[in-house]
């Protein structure tokens, strides 16, 4: 069973994977006209594999990452509320604990997060051919290489750029999440029962799709802060980063991504709702 719901989540991440390599190449790189410019550019220069690429660590740290952010929500909300899962069900708890337990998951995960999605936003930006003899070589030969590469060229803290803006972007944002998640459940949800499966899908999806209209203008600024460094720094910090987009793009530049964030947001949350109910009925 567990390794069925583990199958749907790296499922999900397979399946929105391509979309996320065509968001990040869209919020970084300013040679694409939109997101169909992108796609038939990376296709056809990289093939499918292109939209692939950066996807093995995300793949290898998904379960803890969610294991942190769902355990620390759970046991925020439960030192908080002093209530258990099953006692929630009869008494929904306050929005502002559910909201704080969301923000402090959110600060602890940018932690394990980091690191990994730096490494995957940095593959997918490179947007050599598959390497062939005599080609041109890629910067990173993969996520091991990258991460001991960055490490070697920008310190053990190089490992951790953009983290402040990860920070920014998944606090209030997971807040949001769990509040809007918990909200729909209760609202849907005759009294004392626990929400049936289609519930926590649509509930999961509507958490992923309002969480992430809300963090994509800090989505954007992460990415750029993320692949800041490579050649040269640009940014001073993420103040200077919003300026200096702002300046050069307009309000417009804080909206990339916004359609792919949303489209995946649905499917990739509603399974991973899914998942966190049925374990926590597992574990009674
Ligand atoms: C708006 N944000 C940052 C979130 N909702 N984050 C939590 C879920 C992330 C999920 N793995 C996804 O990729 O959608």
């Amino acid at each position: 069973m567990k390794e069925g719901r583990n199958t749907a989540g790296a499922l999900g991440l397979v399946l929105g994977h391509p979309f996320d390599t065509v968001k990040v190449r869209l919020q970084t790189q300013s040679t694409y006209r939109g997101i169909m410019d992108c796609i038939v550019k990376t296709y056809r220069h990289e093939s499918l594999l292109g939209f692939f690429k950066g996807m093995s660590f995300p793949l290898v740290s998904i379960a803890v990452v969610n294991s942190v952010l769902f355990g620390v929500y759970s046991n925020v909300l439960l030192a908080l509320t002093a209530m258990s899962h099953q006692e929630r069900r009869t008494q929904l708890p306050s929005y502002t604990h559910v909201f704080i337990a969301g923000c402090t998951g959110g600060v602890i995960q940018t932690f394990f997060l980091a690191p990994f999605d730096l490494i995957k936003v940095r593959l997918q930006n490179q947007t050599e051919p598959r390497v062939q003899p005599g080609g041109p070589q890629p910067r990173y030969r993969g996520p091991v290489h990258c991460a001991a590469t960055i490490f070697r060229e920008e310190g053990p803290r190089g490992l951790f750029r953009g983290a402040w803006a990860l920070m920014l972007r998944d606090t209030p944002t997971l807040g949001l999440y769990f509040v809007t998640y918990e909200g729909f459940c209760h609202q849907n949800t005759p009294h004392g029962q626990n929400p049936s499966s289609a519930t926590v899908l649509v509930a999961g999806g509507f958490a992923g799709i309002a969480s992430w209209v809300a963090a994509t203008p800090l989505d954007v600024i992460k990415s750029r802060m993320q692949m800041d460094g490579l050649r040269r720094r640009e940014y001073q910090g993420v103040l200077d980063c919003v300026v200096s987009s702002f300046r050069q793009e307009g309000l417009r530049v804080f909206f990339r991504g916004l359609t792919i964030n949303s489209a995946r947001g649905f499917p990739v949350n509603a399974v991973t709702f899914l998942s966190y109910e049925y374990l926590l009925h597992s574990w009674g």
